[in-house]
């Protein structure tokens, strides 16, 4: 459709009509909202990432990925949701103006392309990239496996038939090195937030350790007051803490990786629900989800803005 007053906010939607809904954000909000393609997937699928700024040179800046794990649905609807929130609400909320002023803010929608696609046309549960390789048998790499800090670590899989399959090696898979090259080459990322599901949690560093990361009361204390603001919305309760001691062990994952390049607000989201639907969640939870989800991320925002 030619406009994104046609676009349903609280339905779930193909790469296709995300990709066109991109376009047509970017044009209607071209005074704030641009489009970076900052690579191409495995199936050589375009890698997106929206850009939000205010002017500037080389501001700093908040990255926001959805969608690593192509069957997390929530996760990309969640982010359309905030895409068109901080439009909308730019100029008329104070703190989101104020982070706006002074930082830009990058949201990759879509991380995993390939594996998005094919939970459309073959398999709803699909949860890596479709890499393959010679001599290989099973398809895909876990993306959110296949980063630098900690790789190959326990909570990661060397069998490529495994879910949590780390890759031949570290950035091996072109969805994570493109990310990796784009925030490296930017390098003024002060936080960074990669949104999973179903759980209701929110994490900080480390996957790879029950070790604490240096600032780790600092998150805590925030990680506490952004699922405060969540709560407040609808009501939902979340956990949170370190992922190796509120989850699990988990090795070359994205937020280790950010943390230790020096990105030292990293963290984790785990969306609705709990478990009755999973990653099946219902399309009619998708505003509600995002409403209190924005709250947690708004609350984040701030800090980084003010520390
Ligand atoms: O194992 C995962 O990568 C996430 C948990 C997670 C999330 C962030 C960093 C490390 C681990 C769980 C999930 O979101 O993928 C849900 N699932 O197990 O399919
Ligand atoms: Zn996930």
């Amino acid at each position: 459709e030619r406009s994104t007053s046609s676009f349903s906010y609280s339905s779930y939607h193909t790469l296709e009509e995300i990709y066109s809904w991109i376009d047509n954000f970017v044009t209607e909000h071209s005074d704030i909202v641009s489009k970076i393609q900052i690579g191409n997937s495995f199936e050589n699928r375009s890698i997106l990432v929206l850009k939000f700024s205010t002017g500037g040179s080389q501001h700093p800046a908040i990255w926001i990925d959805t969608g690593i794990h192509s069957r997390e649905w929530i996760t990309h609807a969640t982010g359309i949701w905030t895409a068109n929130k901080i439009v909308s609400d730019y100029g008329k909320d104070r703190v989101l103006t104020d982070i706006l002023k002074a930082m830009d803010i990058f949201i990759e929608l879509v991380t995993n392309p390939d594996g998005f696609a094919f939970t459309h046309s073959m398999n709803r549960l699909w949860r890596k990239n479709k890499s393959i390789r010679p001599g290989i048998f099973c398809i895909g790499v876990d993306l959110n496996r296949n980063w630098k800090s900690g790789f190959g670590g326990n909570g990661s899989n060397s069998n490529p038939c495994s879910e949590t399959y780390h890759g031949p090696s570290p950035q091996s898979e072109p969805e994570v090195a493109a990310i990796v090259n784009f925030i490296t080459a930017h390098g003024n990322f002060k936080a960074l937030i990669s949104i999973h599901s179903y759980s209701q949690m929110l994490m900080y560093p480390y996957g790879r350790s029950l070790e604490p990361v240096s600032n780790q009361r600092e998150l805590y204390d925030l990680a506490k007051d952004a699922v405060e603001a969540l709560y407040k919305v609808h009501g939902i309760e979340y956990f949170f803490g370190s992922i190796s001691t509120t989850l699990y062990v988990a090795s070359g994952i994205t937020v280790d990786w950010a943390y230790d390049s020096g990105i030292k607000y990293a963290f984790s989201f785990e969306l609705r629900d709990t478990g009755r639907y999973g990653f099946l969640l219902p399309a009619t939870q998708i505003i509600p989800t995002a409403q209190e989800t924005w709250m947690a991320l708004r609350t984040i925002m701030e800090h980084t803005l003010n520390h």
